[in-house]
């Protein structure tokens, strides 16, 4: 039995651990953080994923998953742990990277294989995670152990499924890193299995999808702002742009948040300063809380001495993640004009550090309502009731979630993206 080790049990690790446990592997979970150690321990999970409670309950009661306090020998390490962008250096924070390689270095074995999923610049595996990794061992990487770069693509809310379907990218060290690296996803992924060049290729590779994607949302967050000053839907005109074969606009927002998109592209520019319309990208998007808040503030003629509810402080939808919230954005941006009070509510987050209010409480009295995620209990609001209780009648539905037509009928002026 192949035993694996996945350092970092959030997001990505978890399911991880989980679904190889699953296949049969005999898997321990290793995090730093203590509190998630003992909710995993207890055969729990620490945030919202579909399926993953179930699966873990599962895999912890018949001793297929364990978790460690400490780093332990296994056939392979694969790491899973957070890497933020450092806003003011401007540059990828590789502490935990290289935390959980020296903790590897510690007690890395001949054969062992070390796969590092995290997404980071172009040149990390080879570079700092490598040295790392060696500098506590006498091994090296290629002729003792094998090495590879494997990012992760999993969308969250549907991350069991797609660490099996999605293909898979491994890039290793060496050949021999390469097909042991592989050997191991074969027993999970039912994707094809693609091997580039080495390590680095890969990491560009994974920053391509995630660049591609948030130029895709900024180019949809002009559309809408073009189709706004010609007084065009702006969604219906992207529908109908895109039933040409070799079009495929995405949906403009009120900002893109998560950990992911709002960084990886910034992760490019590490090694090269040919960063030109990706910048240009990001600086729309990052510009779309301001452009709600504006909307807001023209529909109500003035903020002062207004109330706004926020509708959804999770990145997107049906996630419970608020990492990069365009909904908090938005309340920040509001408040920074001094006149407005807001009020937050997120059915899916329970977050003391962000006064989040029930739905009867932030809707109260309010002038507006803008609803920044698009999550499945907003579509099923009921109109009537929620107008009853505002105070005017602004509703700004930045993630196309509620039915037009019915909000109309209950008064509201409903504002749209
Ligand atoms: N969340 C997502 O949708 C996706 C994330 N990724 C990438 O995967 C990586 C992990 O992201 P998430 O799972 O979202 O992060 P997370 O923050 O949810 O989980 C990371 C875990 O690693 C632990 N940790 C920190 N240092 C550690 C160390 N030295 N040893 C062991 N554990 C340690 C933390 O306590 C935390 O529980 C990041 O590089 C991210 O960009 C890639 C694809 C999708
Ligand atoms: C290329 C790609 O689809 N990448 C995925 C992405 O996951 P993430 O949840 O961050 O992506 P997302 O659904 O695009 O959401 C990011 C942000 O973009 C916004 N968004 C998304 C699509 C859209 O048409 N309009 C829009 O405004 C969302 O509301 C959200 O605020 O990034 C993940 C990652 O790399 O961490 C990756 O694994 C996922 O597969």
């Amino acid at each position: 039995m192949t035993s694996v080790c996945v350092h970092g049990l959030g997001y990505i690790g978890l399911p991880t651990a989980a679904v190889l446990a699953d296949a049969g592997h005999a898997v321990t979970g290793y995090d730093t953080d203590e509190a998630v150690r003992e909710t995993v321990q207890n055969g729990d999970i620490h945030y919202e994923e579909h399926g993953l409670a179930d699966l873990v309950a599962a895999v912890r009661a018949d001793g297929a998953l364990s978790v460690a306090a400490e780093v332990p020998t296994a056939d392979y390490h694969l790491v899973c742990v957070p890497t933020p962008f450092d806003e003011a250096a401007r540059e990828a924070d590789l502490r935990y990277v290289r935390s959980a390689a020296q903790g590897i270095g510690e007690v890395l074995r001949a054969d062992d294989v070390v796969v590092l999923e995290s997404t980071v610049p172009p040149g990390t595996t080879i570079g700092p995670f490598l040295e790392a990794l060696e500098a506590p061992s006498d091994l090296e990487a290629g002729a003792d152990f094998s090495l590879a770069y494997s990012p992760e693509t999993v969308m969250p809310g549907r991350a069991l499924a797609e660490l099996r379907t999605n293909d898979r990218l491994v890039g290793g060290f060496t050949d021999v890193s390469t097909e042991a690296t592989r050997r191991l996803y074969e027993s999970v992924v039912t994707g094809e299995i693609a091997t580039v060049r080495d390590p680095t290729t890969a990491e560009f590779v994974k920053l391509l999808q995630n660049t591609y994607r948030d130029a895709n949302v900024a180019l949809a967050n002009e559309i809408a702002k073009l189709a706004d000053d010609y007084g065009i839907d702006a969604r219906a005109a992207i529908e109908d742009a895109n039933r040409h074969p070799r079009v495929d606009l995405l949906q403009p927002g009120p900002g893109v948040g998560g950990h992911c998109l709002p960084v990886d592209p910034w992760f490019l520019g590490h090694g090269s300063n040919q960063l030109d319309l990706v910048e240009r990208a990001r600086e729309i998007n990052d510009g779309m809380p301001a452009y709600v808040a504006d909307k807001v503030s023209r529909r109500l003629g003035s903020l002062d001495g207004r109330h706004v509810a926020v509708l959804g402080v999770a990145y997107k939808g049906n996630v419970d993640d608020l990492r990069g919230s365009p909904g908090i954005a938005l309340a920040e941006e509001l408040e920074s004009h001094g006149g407005p009070t807001v009020a937050l509510h997120d059915p899916h987050v329970s977050d003391s550090t962000h006064r989040l209010e029930s739905l009867d409480g932030a809707t109260r009295d309010a002038d507006a309502l803008v609803v920044t995620a698009a999550h499945d209990e907003y579509a099923s609001l009921a109109p009537d009731t929620v107008t009853a209780r505002m105070a005017d009648d602004v509703v700004v539905d930045a993630c196309d979630v509620l039915d037009r037509e019915r909000w109309r009928d209950a008064g509201a002026t409903v504002v749209t993206l």
